[in-house]
């Protein structure tokens, strides 16, 4: 774990000391965005027109961010336009590596580089940050268009479907308000919740998120006990954006990061969705126990000094949802 300081890798962990004990994820830096013509985004430069193969994605599997890229790649059909490297579920001194003795991790097969910290720097030689995924890369630039998912998705949703993505508009102009609505929760005291009761390094402050974190579980959960997903029956990116976390919290939060006052196998609603979307087409390949097991229990050394993986529940993410009771699918554009 570190960070890049004016193009300089520096090993550190993060620093709660300056924020009462509180975990403070910090803002991504590139954020240019794909397009259909190239024109510009809501944010940075333009220059980055779709085409088929020109971009680059290096994920991790373990990491919730880059997993939402991944489920919507493969919603959209991006698979065949959009190449994945996977990084080494270990992050440590170096922070993310590059490597490729663990089942599934790539390397980088673009520049063989073996540190994520070496693209960031090949994008801005003088970049101070965190080195962070998903990063979208541009090979023809040779820079990084977008470090930030949840843009990232947004990108995937609708960029390129001029150049052969499929149907479908999981972010659909009249949802908008409604969607952003439940995101904003869901970032700050689910997504983001876990980690700030995880990394916590004061009570106060992991109890803060823990109530936060399990008071909206508990909403999210009556909510949708009323309808299909968190949106009416359209299925969303609100639902993919609860749905990486919810995979990881049963297998990981609640023994690692101490969010253990209920399990999602105990939510009935909250359990039907996390198996309905696993077994929607493309999205269980997506998903790889082994790395995101290995990263957390192995890569925190702080929460976890003995690295040692706890045994795990038993899940069956294949097993029956009945979500169909609450009403119809719907998908829009498709
Ligand atoms: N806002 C970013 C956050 C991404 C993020 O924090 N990724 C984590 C992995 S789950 C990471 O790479 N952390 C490395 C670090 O903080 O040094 C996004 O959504 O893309």
């Amino acid at each position: 774990m570190g960070l890049l300081v004016e193009g300089q890798w520096q090993d550190k962990w993060y620093d709660t000391k300056s924020t009462g004990g509180h975990f403070k994820r910090s803002e991504s830096q590139f954020r240019n965005w794909v397009t259909a013509e190239g024109e510009a985004g809501p944010t940075g430069e333009g220059g980055f027109p779709a085409e088929s193969g020109r971009y680059h994605l290096y994920v991790s599997y373990a990491c919730p961010w880059a997993h939402r890229a991944l489920v919507m790649r493969a919603w959209k059909g991006l698979e065949k336009h959009i190449d994945v490297s996977v990084v080494h579920p270990l992050m440590l001194e170096h922070g993310w590596e590059l490597r490729e003795d663990f089942p599934g991790a790539t390397g980088d097969p673009l520049y063989g580089l073996d540190k994520l910290y070496q693209l960031y720097l090949k994008a801005d030689g003088k970049y101070t940050g965190r080195v962070t995924v998903p990063v979208l890369w541009d090979k023809q630039r040779e820079t990084i268009v977008s470090n930030e998912s949840a843009d990232i998705i947004r990108m995937f949703n609708s960029a390129f479907d001029g150049v052969g993505a499929r149907p479908g508009d999981y972010y659909p102009s009249d949802l908008r308000e409604q969607i952003e609505a439940v995101n904003s929760p869901v970032y700050e005291k689910v997504n983001n919740g876990v980690y700030k009761a995880g990394f916590a390094t004061g009570q106060q402050a992991y109890d803060e998120a823990v109530q936060a974190l399990f008071g909206t579980l508990d909403e999210l959960e009556e909510r949708l006990g009323k309808s299909r997903y968190l949106v009416g029956n359209t299925l969303t990116e609100a639902d993919l954006r609860l749905w990486t976390t919810l995979v990881r919290f049963d297998p990981v939060y609640v023994t690692h990061f101490k969010c253990d006052r209920r399990r999602i196998a105990d939510y009935p609603n909250l359990s039907g969705l996390l198996r309905e979307l696993y077994q929607l087409p493309g999205v269980a390949g997506s998903v790889d126990m082994d790395h995101i097991r290995n990263h957390y229990f192995r890569s925190h050394p702080t929460v976890n000094p003995h690295g040692i993986i706890s045994i795990g529940p038993e899940q069956d993410l294949s097993a029956a949802h009945d979500r169909d009771r609450l009403g119809e699918r719907e998908i829009r554009g498709v």
